[in-house]
């Protein structure tokens, strides 16, 4: 489902580079439930960044749902982005003028161009947001926009979710009813989950961890 292969990247600012990845191999199967974890600038979020097309890496070979992305080009990276993923990103970038619903309902309307109003309103009830429906962004609490940001990214059925730390803000209940959701999906649908995390709750909840460090995998534990 993923495979990344001899994967380099480094960022530059100004004079400075930073050398984030290495030459890094990466093979997650299709319904894996995975996390990445490791100190912060490890390179999580970059490794979730180039399997979600969102970045590019400077030389390896990147296949993500049997497509080599590797070269593409952004108008068919957008493409498929819209037909194959799901995102949790770290500041959840909700849109501030939409309600809960709008939001959630925002990658169906679109980018798939779908109605399915049940499907946003049963999402909703799954992570305890039903009475917040019509309220904004700014009207939330960080773990209520968090889920907001996960029920968007499941409401398409995506092939692989990628979510940077997706229990970041929540309380223990909170948490374990996004990590329910996630995995009810898993198992419904075979989907493929990848989270960068630092919370011991999902960590005990995943099937495999990724140990990184300075770029590098140097644990992979199944268990
Ligand atoms: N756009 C960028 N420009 C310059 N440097 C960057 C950029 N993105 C990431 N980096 C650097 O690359 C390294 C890896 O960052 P990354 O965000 O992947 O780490 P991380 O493991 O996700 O960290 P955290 O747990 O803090 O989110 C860090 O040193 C970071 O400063």
């Amino acid at each position: 489902m993923v495979k990344l292969t001899d994967v380099h990247k480094s960022y530059k600012t100004g004079e400075i580079e930073v050398k984030v990845l290495e030459g890094l191999d990466l093979e997650i199967e299709k319904g894996e439930f995975v996390a990445l974890i490791g100190p912060s600038g490890s390179g999580k979020t970059t490794i979730l960044n180039i399997i979600g097309a969102l970045d590019r890496a400077d030389s390896g070979k990147v296949e993500v749902a049997g497509v080599d992305i590797t070269n593409k080009n952004e108008k068919e990276l957008t493409k498929f982005r819209a037909d194959h993923l799901g995102y949790v990103f770290q500041d959840f970038n909700l849109i501030e003028v939409f309600s809960v619903f709008e939001n959630v309902n925002f990658p169906l309307k679109v980018i798939h161009k779908r109605k399915d109003d049940d499907k946003v309103i049963n999402l909703l009830q799954d992570i305890g947001m039903t009475d917040q429906i019509n309220k904004f962004p700014d009207q939330l609490s960080g773990g209520q926009k968090q889920r907001v940001a996960v029920a968007r990214a499941l409401v398409t059925d995506p092939l692989i979710v990628l979510a940077d730390e997706p229990t970041a803000n929540l309380d223990s209940v909170t948490s374990h009813r996004v990590i329910e959701l996630m995995r009810k999906m898993q198992r419904e649908f075979n989907t493929t989950f990848i989270f960068s995390t630092h919370d011991t709750h999902l960590i005990d909840e995943v099937d495999r961890v990724l140990y990184l460090q300075d770029g590098k995998i140097i644990k992979d534990e199944r268990k």
